[in-house]
């Protein structure tokens, strides 16, 4: 069993206060997206800090996943797609040719709309990422990262006694856990969530809601949703996107009650969508 601080959790906290002396965990300059010829995200340069909870919103199709996905460069594995300007991650370029990928992805890690856990073992699925970046020297230390994971997830009391069965024969909400599990094995410094509980039932989605309050600090996450209810509970700061524009970005409450935007006050007022 691993200690409480392990090597990986200090290597993080020493990463999340470097993020305290004001610089954003993640910094876009001037990028758009094309697909082919068509532009999908025009021009849109954010910053993402670490100790918020970030919502992207917007109608369907205005971006907001394409733009989620540059952030950890996933938009590589569409032929198609092609970014410009710049995207840092603690001001280091992530388009540059020196960035390791798989690193990458590891650092900024991503759970999708539909629940996609491997089809192996509860235990595998977390000790994936582990394995593969050689994060633990024996089978305790696996053992302690899995667990750690899984508790942090909100999973661990639900299958510490089963970690051998399939992680897809979980519950939809269940597997969406494994699915944060997996990505916090690697210790992540962001978790990106592109409609985490759009496939989930309410009572799931409320769970998933409460462990990103939890997770709140440690990791810097942002989050895609079309549903506005989920923004305003779970954010901290909201993006909104509008016809591949970044429209308006500020606090959650601000963006909420007291728009600048029309554009923006019509959406969340539903006056489009
Ligand atoms: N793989 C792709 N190839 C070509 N065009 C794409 C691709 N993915 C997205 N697009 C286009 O890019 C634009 C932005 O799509 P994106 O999925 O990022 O929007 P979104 O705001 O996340 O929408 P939704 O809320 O419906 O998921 C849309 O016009 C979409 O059709």
């Amino acid at each position: 069993m691993m200690t409480d601080m392990s090597m990986s959790d200090i290597a993080a906290h020493q990463r999340a206060d470097h993020s305290h002396d004001g610089d954003p965990r993640i910094r876009a300059e001037n990028v758009s997206v094309f697909y082919g010829n068509k532009k999908a995200i025009d021009d849109v340069s954010i910053d993402i800090d670490q100790d918020n909870v970030t919502a992207f919103i917007g109608p369907s199709g205005c971006g907001k996943s394409t733009f989620l996905r540059t952030l950890n460069r996933m938009n590589d594995t569409i032929a198609s797609a092609r970014v410009e300007g710049r995207i840092t991650l603690d001001g280091e370029d992530i388009y540059s040719s020196g960035m390791d990928v798989v690193q990458l992805r590891a650092r900024v890690g991503m759970v999708f709309q539909k629940p996609n856990p491997f089809p192996k073992s509860i235990f595998d699925n977390v000790a994936y990422g582990p394995r593969i970046h050689g994060l633990a020297t024996s089978k305790s230390e696996l053992e302690g990262i899995v667990e750690r994971s899984l508790k942090r997830a909100g999973l661990w009391d639900e299958v510490k006694d089963r970690l051998a069965d399939s992680g897809t024969a979980l519950s939809g909400g269940q597997q969406q856990r494994l699915c944060i599990a997996r990505a916090i094995a690697v210790d992540p410094e962001v978790i990106l969530m592109d409609e985490p509980c759009s496939a989930l039932d309410p009572i799931a989605t409320a769970k998933i809601e409460e462990l990103i309050h939890e997770l709140r600090g440690r990791y810097a996450i942002v989050i895609v949703t079309h549903n506005m209810q989920q923004a305003a509970r779970v954010s901290q700061r909201t993006a909104f996107f509008h016809l591949g524009h970044l429209v308006e970005y500020g606090d959650t409450s601000a963006i909420f009650t007291n728009p600048t935007e029309t554009r923006t006050k019509d959406y969340i007022t539903g006056r489009y969508g």
